[in-house]
């Protein structure tokens, strides 16, 4: 049995609601995400909203993302604070990137935002180009790298720039099964790096988010009712699937992803 403690509420959500015109998109959405501590162990928080296409996710995605305002209910981050555009590392599914800057000249912005790299910018971009393996692209510009590329070094700026929240929409979309592998070997890198860092994924991809996660919230319509809503909250450390490397052919993975097939 794996000893881990949630402990204090680092992200709140509450009776949230979103509405264009008389269209109800998200009703009175509520959950938590809380500290995950894992005793002699470096643990982030790996969370993913999951949903079918065209129920919402985007919206909750820039409403997280303080892109957006809600009818009603609110965000909430660390000591209360209602979340705000920038509070949060946003890697949006085209990855944007400066096209008129080097991965290098980009990189090195992102460090020079961060307070706490202050004189050690070089170097922390420099470990992270490493890890990330991507040292031939430093001179190049963001039209000359290849889809994954963009996708790691859209990650690294935002892990540069210092947040403790990264919001990631659809990281898994269009990436052949090799790059897809190693995508999910990084995030759990990155989730590892630091006992702050929580990942909040926005995925339509149910096996790859339930592999990567603990905890996953469903984002579904219920019944009958306008609007969706939250629908299901798995822990997934309680299930013993969380930070297991080979475990999508298991038959409690298995039996998790069918429930939740069930429930979008
Ligand atoms: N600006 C807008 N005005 C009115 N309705 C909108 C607006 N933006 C989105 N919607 C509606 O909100 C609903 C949810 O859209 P959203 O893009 O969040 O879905 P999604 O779950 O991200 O879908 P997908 O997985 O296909 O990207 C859709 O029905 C869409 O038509």
């Amino acid at each position: 049995m794996m000893t881990y403690k949630k402990e204090e509420e680092i992200l709140s959500v509450k009776d949230l609601s979103l509405q264009y015109d008389s269209r109800l998109i998200l009703r009175d959405i509520n959950f938590q995400i809380k500290n995950i501590v894992r005793p002699g162990c470096l643990q982030g928080q790996v969370v993913s909203l999951i949903g079918r296409s065209g129920i919402g996710k985007t919206q909750l995605f820039k409403l997280l993302a303080g892109l957006q305002t809600p009818t009603s209910g609110s965000i909430t981050i660390h000591d209360n604070q209602v979340v705000k555009a920038g509070d949060m590392g946003v890697i949006f599914q085209n990855y944007y990137l400066f096209e008129w800057r080097t991965i290098q000249q980009s990189l090195l912005l992102a460090a020079k935002q961060n307070t706490r790299l202050r004189g050690k910018e070089k170097e922390a971009m420099a470990a992270y180009v490493t890890q990330f393996d991507l040292e031939q692209c430093l001179w190049l510009y963001p039209q000359q790298l290849s889809g994954g590329q963009r996708q790691r070094v859209s990650i690294i700026q935002q892990l540069l720039k210092g947040a403790d929240f990264l919001l990631l929409d659809e990281p898994f979309s269009g990436l052949d099964v090799c790059v897809l592998d190693k995508v999910v070997d990084l995030l759990r890198q990155v989730s590892l790096s630091d006992e702050l860092k929580t990942l909040i994924i926005v995925s339509h991809d149910i096996e790859t988010a339930v592999a990567i996660s603990d905890t996953v919230f469903i984002l579904g319509p219920d019944n009958g009712q306008p609007g969706a809503t939250i629908k299901k909250e798995i822990d997934l450390i309680e299930r013993g699937l969380a930070w297991q490397k080979d475990i999508k052919k298991t038959k409690p993975f298995l039996d998790t992803v069918d429930e939740i097939k069930r429930c979008i």
